[in-house]
């Protein structure tokens, strides 16, 4: 097990992190009990010393306090009693409530905070194994589900004990054998209706997963709404969206007149062991010693343990569903962190290494093989290939986005492992073919929220990115929000506007990934005449599958398959037979 995982005893540790509260919510609870205890016998005891003319303790305190007066009051006088107590039980469940929910919050979001930094620092290839939908859901719902564990563990677990044990005292004090019954039979009747309950679980279950299967038709038939309309495919999208519609309806039907058939019927069940119970207390009445009043506080009792008795029994499906939540958090821990270390690229210059590096997503096979390559600082590489080839996976693994299985790879003679990924980011700018932005302001996508960049060299940068004009259309300027995923710029703009970033972040590597794939010819002509004084002392790897943009390149790679197939400047290339050669054949046609 990965000592960092998420357990029970680290769950205590938390708890115990707020010691006092915890004394302190303790304290109020026992307070809790002993004002609610006495209410359901104080009004039936006036029975037996009013009604029945049997004064005892009560008349006799009250005759001591306030004289000796007349039934009316003797009753009235419990009564504001009655209602008192049940008011100060109130105030104390408020502060109970109160210290348990500060306590479970406290623990819900230390385990949230560990659960995101451990994330931050999560290496690609195994967030990528989980994905964002699982990690978004674990986040809220699992922890959402500790939460109501911690809560109802640390604020009803021990304060629904002591309540048994008190009545169980006080009602075996007034008479053993009822008192003894109702303690097991009340328990033993919320057992059987649990378990009735675990049957009507299992279409609860059908209906969540029916619900669920819509969510997801809906939320990607919506989400691809342009694209369905476009390929004319409404029909087959929504009629299937309308059978998961359908299917919650069979489900729900199901699972809620079931639900409510057992509820009643457990609710019948209760209610035919009370009377029973009722029965046995009017014959202990006939035939032993036990009064009327008694036996009425012993049927108040009946009701007053059903709550504790409920807690208890609903602690283990808490707890069960709090441990499966726990084992779903626990895999997001598992997710094995970037290697880091401490050394740091302190020279603007950066030399990159690469020697028989291998590099697999997730299990599958070698998406890079044996790749060997030297990149000195200034250089410009060029890396080409057929779609799918590896060209992005290789870039991606010198950017330090993923990292490799085998081989080595070196930024100034620094093993990858060594290195502080900060200083090797702050060298390194990979610039995408699809850039997804923030939804957020233009100045923020630019800056990436770093407050010291001026609007002048923002402008400065948008102008390089051939960004002027369309910043000049727009009304709030550099405020103008982008849209969610920047929806509200094209695809070319969105392109630009992470050159833009690239020339504020000013790395010594650029990797530019098609990055200017979707612009015409004339504003990317435009583009690299203004950029190329800025990339002139870095080293630039370009991915391209245009000629043009390649051929000045000092070194080209060709990669098929993973691996590197050729290599050499366009001048050698081009007469060598090939995969170049091909690649030229293909630029004329
Ligand atoms: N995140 C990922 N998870 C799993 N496999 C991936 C992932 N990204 C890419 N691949 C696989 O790795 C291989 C190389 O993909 P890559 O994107 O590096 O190719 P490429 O040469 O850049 O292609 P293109 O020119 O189309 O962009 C492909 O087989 C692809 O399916």
């Amino acid at each position: 097990m990965n000592k960092e995982q998420i357990t029970l005893k680290t769950i205590f540790a938390l708890i115990l992190d707020k010691k006092s509260p915890l004394i302190y919510g303790q304290i109020v609870t026992i307070l809790a009990i002993l004002v609610s205890i006495p209410v359901p016998l104080m009004l039936p005891v006036m029975v037996d010393e009013i009604l029945l003319e049997k004064p005892s303790y009560f008349v006799g305190s009250i005759n001591y306090l306030f004289g000796e007066t007349s039934p009316f009051y003797y009753i009235a006088i419990v009564t504001f009693a009655v209602i008192f107590l049940r008011f100060i039980y109130y105030a104390l469940s408020v502060v109970i409530t109160k210290i348990f929910t500060k306590i479970s919050k406290h623990v819900t979001f230390m385990v949230r905070k560990k659960l995101l930094l451990h994330l931050k620092s999560a290496s690609m290839n195994e967030y990528e194994t989980l994905g964002s939908g699982a990690i978004t859901s674990n986040l809220i719902t699992d922890v959402n589900t500790l939460d109501n564990f911690i809560l109802t563990s640390t604020s009803r677990f021990i304060s629904s004990v002591l309540t048994l044990v008190a009545v169980g005292v006080v009602m075996i004090a007034i008479d053993p054998l009822l008192g003894i019954s109702i303690l097991i039979i009340q328990p033993l009747i919320m057992l059987i209706s649990k378990k009735m309950s675990k049957r009507v679980g299992s279409l609860k279950k059908e209906e969540n997963q029916a619900i669920e299967k819509f969510q997801n038709t809906l939320g990607e038939t919506l989400e691809l709404y342009g694209q369905i309309k476009a390929s004319n495919k409404e029909s087959y999208f929504f009629s299937s969206t309308v059978d998961d519609a359908k299917n919650i309806q069979i489900t729900s039907n199901r699972y809620e007149y079931k639900s409510v058939a057992y509820e009643k019927l457990s609710y019948t069940i209760f209610l035919i062991m009370f009377e029973l119970l009722r029965a046995s207390g009017i014959l202990l009445v006939a035939y032993s010693d036990l009064s009327i009043g008694m036996m009425f506080a012993m049927f108040g009792y009946i009701w007053f343990i059903m709550t504790p008795v409920q807690d208890i029994l609903s602690m283990q499906y808490s707890y069960s569903s709090a441990m499966a939540a726990l084992k779903r958090l626990n895999k997001i821990l598992d997710l094995k962190s970037e290697k880091t270390g401490s050394s740091r690229i302190d020279s603007h210059d950066v030399d990159i290494s690469l020697k028989d590096l291998n590099f697999s997503y997730a299990n599958d096979k070698n998406a890079l093989e044996n790749i060997t390559l030297e990149i000195k600082h200034g250089s410009k590489i060029a890396f080409i290939g057929a779609s799918g080839s590896g060209k992005t996976t290789l870039a991606q693994v010198i950017a330090g986005f993923y990292e490799k299985n085998s081989g080595s790879l070196t930024y100034n003679g620094i093993e990858t492992e060594d290195l502080d990924k900060t200083s090797l980011r702050q060298k390194i700018f990979l610039v995408l073919q699809m850039p997804i932005l923030f939804n957020s302001t233009l100045r923020f996508n630019i800056t990436m929220g770093d407050e010291s960049v001026s609007d002048e060299e923002i402008y400065a940068a948008l102008e390089i990115a051939q960004l002027k004009e369309m910043l000049e259309g727009m009304k709030d300027g550099l405020d103008t929000i982008v849209g969610h995923h920047g929806i509200r710029l094209s695809g070319g703009q969105r392109q630009r506007l992470s050159i833009a970033r690239m020339v504020i972040a000013n790395p010594s590597v650029v990797i530019l990934d098609e990055s200017t794939s979707a612009l015409d010819a004339h504003t990317e002509a435009k583009l690299h005449i203004a950029i190329k004084p800025i990339l002139k002392d870095k080293t630039v790897i370009t991915i391209a599958h245009r000629l043009s943009t390649v051929k000045n390149a000092d070194m080209i790679y060709i990669l098929d398959s993973g691996a590197i197939v050729q290599k050499g400047t366009h001048e050698e290339l081009k007469d060598e037979e090939g995969h170049y050669v091909e690649f030229i054949k293909n630029q004329l046609l």
